[in-house]
């Protein structure tokens, strides 16, 4: 989907804002501290329902207001026409309308509108936990998977539930319930993940070949516990350390993806700056395998791009972002500083500045 218009009440800054997109390059332009990031902040939370930057939901709400609405109108690649709503106040209630609707699950919304996002801290997706490379594997099975969400948000829940019973020490039937319901649930997760990974995985490590040719990546899925075990042997196998410990030590929510570079994590042997552009092409390259999958585009929201990428590298990233012919929303301190094929014919520019948007 793309967004066609946008429209801002009291969030972070902005006291009602609009803007109307263009269907490829939007370039938002203004001094630090104007409302660039906050922009960019409330597309991704239309598709992910919570913001990018560290903090609570009150902190976005506009000082002494008491909610904040996103609004936003869209065209998908069909064709058809989209109304979303998101609103949150501040003791937490949230309303999202998609289409008119008032809706009750997020994920009703956030399949409408996936969102890629590349900003300075997009980097934690090597440099982070592990936590970090499976929400970006979720991203992927969710996009292109819808009911996957059910099936995560349920083993989720099993997790929390038998945590609670290991952390009591409360064994017997109820224990058994638990134990069954996870063992079937952490399997179907893992398929999931992995039925998306063997997709994915070759097209990406083609695509990485032209990103940063002088290195062989290689990404390795682990899946939570040994792969040669069925989880329920995997969970009996470890039964006196997770007695021990009191929580699942086995399991999908310990799924990782290792990252190697000439066999080497890529931690130690990229630098910071081809850290960046290797990080930055994964994320265009999930967006493009989406669109291959399913025929959807996403959004790329692109914070401060120019921030330890040299030219070369750059340009680089912006043809391939530019090539994906999706919706693109680039944040930039002024132009100038861009590659020239961001500043094309087709791109639309906005100037933010105290909280007001205006064309250009
Ligand atoms: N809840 C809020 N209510 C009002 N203003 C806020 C709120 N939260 C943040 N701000 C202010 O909004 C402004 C916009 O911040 P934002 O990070 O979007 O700016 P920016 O243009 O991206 O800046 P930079 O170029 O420095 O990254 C800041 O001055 C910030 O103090």
């Amino acid at each position: 989907m793309h967004i066609d218009a946008l429209t801002l009440t009291d969030f972070r800054n902005f006291e009602e804002a609009k803007l109307l997109p263009g269907r490829q390059i939007n370039l938002i332009v203004g001094h630090n501290g104007s409302g660039k990031t906050s922009l960019l902040e409330s597309i991704y939370c239309l598709g992910s329902g919570r913001s990018f930057r560290p903090g609570t939901h009150k902190q976005i709400i506009r000082h002494e207001q008491s909610s904040f609405t996103i609004f936003a109108r869209g065209t998908d690649e069909q064709g058809d026409k989209h109304a979303l709503g998101f609103q949150r106040d501040r003791e937490g209630l949230v309303k999202i309308r998609v289409d008119g609707e008032l809706v009750r699950r997020f994920g009703q919304m956030a399949q409408l509108v996936p969102v890629q996002l590349m900003t300075p801290e997009t980097v934690e997706l090597v440099l982070g936990g592990p936590r970090v490379r499976r929400q970006f594997l979720d991203w992927g099975v969710f996009h292109v998977e819808h009911r996957y969400i059910g099936e995560i948000t349920s083993f989720n829940h099993v997790l929390k539930q038998r945590n609670s019973l290991l952390k009591q020490r409360r064994v017997g039937q109820e224990g058994d319930y638990w134990d069954t319901k996870f063992a079937e649930l952490g399997e179907q997760v893992a398929a999931e993940r992995q039925k998306y990974w063997s997709g994915f995985e070759p097209v990406l490590l083609d695509r990485l070949k032209h990103f940063l040719p002088e290195y062989d990546f290689k990404i390795i899925l682990k899946q939570g516990w040994d792969g040669d075990l069925s989880l329920r042997d995997a969970m009996a196998k470890n039964k006196s350390a997770e007695d021990r410990y009191g929580h699942a030590i086995v399991g999908p929510h310990k799924a990782e993806l290792k990252m190697l570079a000439n066999g080497e994590d890529v931690k130690s042997i990229l630098s910071r700056g081809q850290l960046k552009l290797f990080v930055a092409a994964i994320k265009v390259v999930q967006g493009e395998y989406l669109f291959a999958k399913t025929g959807v585009q996403c959004i790329y929201l692109v914070d401060d791009i120019t921030a330890e990428l040299d030219a070369g590298s750059q340009q680089k990233f912006c043809e391939a972002l530019v090539a994906t012919k999706a919706q693109l929303f680039v944040s930039a301190i002024n132009k100038g500083e861009l590659p020239e094929i961001i500043r094309s014919a087709d791109t639309r520019m906005f100037h933010v500045e105290h909280g007001t948007v205006k064309e250009l």
